[in-house]
């Protein structure tokens, strides 16, 4: 079956939350939250609103490539983070693209670059508009004549694979399901799983450096990268590939994470792996937070590297994989297409006994092709988080605030982060006069410090919900910022992170990203306001 992409919220209309999903997600947040006023509010038809008519008409030559319907405008004028759904279920369509355009080659991407830097339209490249931090909307100052979303899903073809190299030539408009819908049949993956990775492309992973659902080792997208090819206004710029290189600074670390700044990404040669077989998994309770935290950094400084390693604190346990724990709960999991897991798996179970962890069900393996049976709360943690957005959805059209927010810390300063995070949360939801819970968990780990990712669930008051997370949304980030760990791991900077983006960076950096963006785009037509003012 076709499905329908929403205008307005995550993923398809057809797997929106209804019936008993949507009964008992109802229940569980009265539960949590009484007194929640839960009435459902519908979005509204973009055709009913007032916006603004397209300002640019798209040259002759390229006429065929443009679109102004309406619906296709309103559905690329806000990415996929909760002030957005806010924003499009209030039909609040400010900035929207005055024309969408679909290239499917280098050449008229060349030609789209030409005609908005002589005619003054600022361009914004589009993957699958999942962005959650601003990257996609047309909101900036600077006097264009006009915006164009330039949407890259014909781009969508893997080019080459080498089997021998064990990488492929893939174009950056290809969604995740796609891509490894091509790889499978030859045995192999780009192993990159974004939460989002349904509705992403590559392009989008590489130009926001994307983390995948893998929390150890390879964690960002850009340890998958041989090789970029991005156009640029001034030119087109190729990597060679290779497997590594001294020859000083790279030019694929200058795009990876450029957010559409400094060029289009139109394709990369793209490290893959072998498909796994080997594969184990188990499930720590611990009964107190510090201690799972000492057994989760004990695993990630023993060099063996689980393919999962998610501490969920006792709150996130309880909402997210129904599961009760009074310190928190570890789910671990090892993948291998080389050799059985076993012995790692038995050795990060050692390590959570030594701090105190319980191990309700013994640890499942397969030293065979056949995978394990999950344990029944990676199980649930799994179906829940890929329900996640679609449920975050339901409850922001109830008049929810629903919102997560990441960092990344070393070891040494994540007690005092996570400390502060959870004051500055709790004074901002009592500021808003709005009752709710904050969540934590690690989605990455690495040798010297966690990747934090906190959830907030509140009831909000309906018409306000938006004000009422900028005002707890900025409090968090001063916490973030004043703590020293990072605005962003893995959602990127766009134009709601600027402000901190701006104080994290060097200065002397933030002069050379302006005088490289000089160089590429001297018009200062690409994604004004993100990473640079133009
Ligand atoms: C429910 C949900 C879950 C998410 N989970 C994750 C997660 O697990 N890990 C994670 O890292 N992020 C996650 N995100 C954030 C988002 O999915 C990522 O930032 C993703 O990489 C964006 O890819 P996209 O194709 O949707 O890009 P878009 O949203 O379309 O674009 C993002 C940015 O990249 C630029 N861009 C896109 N394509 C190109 C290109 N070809 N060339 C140059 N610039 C380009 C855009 O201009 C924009 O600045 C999640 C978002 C949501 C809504």
């Amino acid at each position: 079956m076709n499905k329908t992409r929403s205008w307005w919220g995550w993923g398809n209309v057809e797997d929106a939350v209804h019936g008993v999903e949507l009964a008992e997600l109802t229940r569980r947040t009265s539960a949590m939250l009484p007194d929640t006023d839960l009435r459902a509010h519908e979005p509204p038809d973009p055709r009913s609103l007032d916006i603004r008519r397209p300002r640019v008409t798209v040259p002759a030559s390229l006429a065929h490539l443009g679109s102004d319907d309406l619906v296709d405008r309103a559905a690329h004028a806000h990415g996929k983070a909760f002030r957005d759904v806010v924003r499009n279920l209030h039909g609040d369509l400010r900035n929207v693209p005055d024309v969408v355009v679909r290239p499917s080659s280098e050449t008229e991407i060349v030609d789209i670059l030409d005609w908005c830097s002589r005619s003054n339209i600022a361009v914004i490249a589009y993957g699958g508009g999942s962005s959650v931090v601003g990257g996609i909307e047309p909101r900036f100052d600077g006097g264009y004549a006009g915006t164009i979303s330039m949407d890259l899903a014909a781009l969508d073809r893997v080019l080459e694979i080498d089997r021998t190299s064990r990488a492929a030539r893939i174009q950056a408009g290809v969604f995740g399901p796609a891509l490894e819908d091509v790889l499978r049949p030859a045995g192999l993956t780009l192993r990159h799983f974004p939460q989002s990775f349904e509705f992403s492309t590559l392009g989008g992973w590489l130009a926001t450096r994307a983390g995948g659902h893998f929390a150890t080792l390879y964690t960002h997208i850009d340890d998958l990268v041989e090789s970029m090819r991005v156009v640029t206004p001034a030119g087109i710029s190729e990597s060679r590939r290779l497997p590594g290189s001294g020859a000083g600074p790279s030019s694929d670390r200058l795009f990876l994470g450029s957010e559409g700044t400094l060029g289009v990404i139109t394709e990369a040669w793209m490290r893959l792996q072998d498909r796994p077989r080997w594969r184990g998994n188990a499930t720590v309770h611990f009964s107190d937070f510090e201690a799972a935290v000492s057994a989760t950094r004990a695993i990630a400084q023993a060099g063996i590297f689980p393919t999962n390693c998610r501490l969920l604190d006792p709150a996130e346990a309880f909402i997210n994989a129904g599961t009760a724990s009074s310190g928190g709960v570890l789910v671990l999991a090892f993948e291998s297409a080389d050799h059985p897991v076993g012995p790692w798996l038995d050795r990060v179970v050692e390590l959570c006994r030594d701090h105190g962890g319980t191990l309700p069900e013994p640890p499942r393996r397969t030293d065979s092709a056949d995978a394990p049976a999950p344990t029944a709360v990676s199980d649930a943690w799994r179906s829940s988080f890929l329900r996640m957005p679609y449920q975050r959805d339901a409850l922001a059209a109830r008049s929810m605030i629903v919102e997560t927010f990441e960092t990344a810390c070393t070891w040494d300063t994540f007690a005092d982060l996570h400390a502060s995070v959870r004051k500055a949360a709790n004074d901002a939801l009592a500021s808003v006069d709005a009752q709710g819970v904050l969540t934590c968990r690690f989605t990455h780990v690495y040798p010297d410090g966690p990747a934090p990712y906190f959830g907030i669930y509140a009831a909000g008051r309906w018409g306000s919900t938006l004000a009422q997370w900028d005002q707890i949304k900025a409090a968090v980030s001063e916490a973030l910022a004043n703590a020293g760990a990072t605005i962003t791991h893995h959602h990127a900077v766009g134009r709601d992170h600027r402000p901190w983006y701006d104080r994290q960076r060097p200065d002397v950096f933030a002069a050379a990203l302006r005088a490289a963006k000089g160089a590429l785009d001297p018009a200062g037509i690409l994604n004004p306001g993100v990473l640079v003012d133009p």
